[in-house]
């Protein structure tokens, strides 16, 4: 049988890290889910056991704690960024680091206390391979509904279609998007909160024909307006809200009572590409080729 060792990668997933800024008397605070992988000539290991090119997942994560000691964490991207660069320059045999952040929301009660915020995360995904990286950043869990300036219909119908066409129905989802950055000198901060702005506003004002439409325009608006945005992914399930039928209990349903079904759902995805994008010539949106 011939066989070889294959794309592989190693690193810790999911340090929770939780950092608190004494600066003065107002506290902040970030909540972060960091994981870490790195590539490289790594075949002793997985041939022989032999160790001495491994840099322990553990002293990742000792990396991790330590950086966010030495330097406040500041942006996610600029952190993923620090830590990538460290562990490709640190070490001969680490080719490629790919760092993904999670940054969990917390809302302000006072100087010292917070109250969680919804389950929507901030995300960043940074790849340092050689002295080239790419920023991929994002957000999960963007829950958004419309009650009208929604419609449904002119799909073709065969002898199992059911579904009734509509020209006014709830319009919920909750979003995923990832947008690959390009170019130098990004304020990581406000990119981020002028695109979340910018999907959440298309959402609203763009009349619906369908999800995948409002999706397009989504990702549409985001290139319109962010020159920094290479390419825009989309992952938005269709959370779907059934008018019920009430004409049994000889009452009228006026898309006023609806049944929010959980699943299963319609899960539309697609993306917006600018045509001269820079290619980053790896695949960005998953972890890589596995
Ligand atoms: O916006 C929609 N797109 C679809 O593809 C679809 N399919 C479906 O059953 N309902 C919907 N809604």
């Amino acid at each position: 049988m011939a066989y070889s060792l294959g794309p592989n990668q190693y690193g810790k997933a999911e340090v929770r890290m939780v950092t608190v800024s004494r600066a003065g008397s107002v506290h902040s605070l970030q909540d972060l889910t960091v994981s870490t992988s790195l590539r490289g000539d790594l075949a002793a290991t997985h041939l022989t056991g032999d160790n001495s090119d491994v840099v322990a997942t553990d002293t990742q994560k000792n990396t991790v704690f330590a950086f966010a000691k030495e330097q406040p964490v500041g942006e996610i991207e600029d952190f993923a960024l620090r830590l990538g660069r460290h562990f490709v320059s640190s070490f001969d045999q680490i080719t490629g680091a790919r760092v993904l952040i999670d940054s969990h929301g917390w809302d302000r009660v006072n100087a010292h206390a917070f109250s969680r915020g919804s389950s929507e995360i901030r995300t960043t995904a940074v790849t340092v391979s050689g002295d080239q990286h790419w920023v991929v950043s994002g957000l999960r869990d963007l829950v958004v509904l419309k009650t009208t300036g929604s419609e449904f219909h002119g799909y073709p119908r065969d002898k199992y279609t059911t579904l009734p066409e509509t020209t006014d129905r709830i319009l919920a989802t909750a979003v995923t998007a990832r947008w690959r950055y390009q170019g130098s000198g990004i304020d990581w901060s406000t990119s981020f909160s002028a695109i979340r702005d910018l999907l959440v506003t298309t959402f609203a004002e763009k009349h619906s024909l369908s999800l995948q439409q409002t999706l397009y325009a989504m990702g549409a608006a985001v290139m319109e307006a962010r020159p920094e945005v290479a390419e825009i992914r989309l992952s938005m399930p269709n959370k779907h809200h059934f008018v019920v039928d009430l004409s049994p209990f000889g009452l009228e349903n006026n898309n006023e009572v609806f049944y929010a079904a959980d699943r299963p759902y319609g899960l539309i995805e697609g993306s917006v590409v600018r045509d001269d994008a820079e290619d980053p010539g790896l695949a960005w949106y998953t972890l890589p080729e596995f």
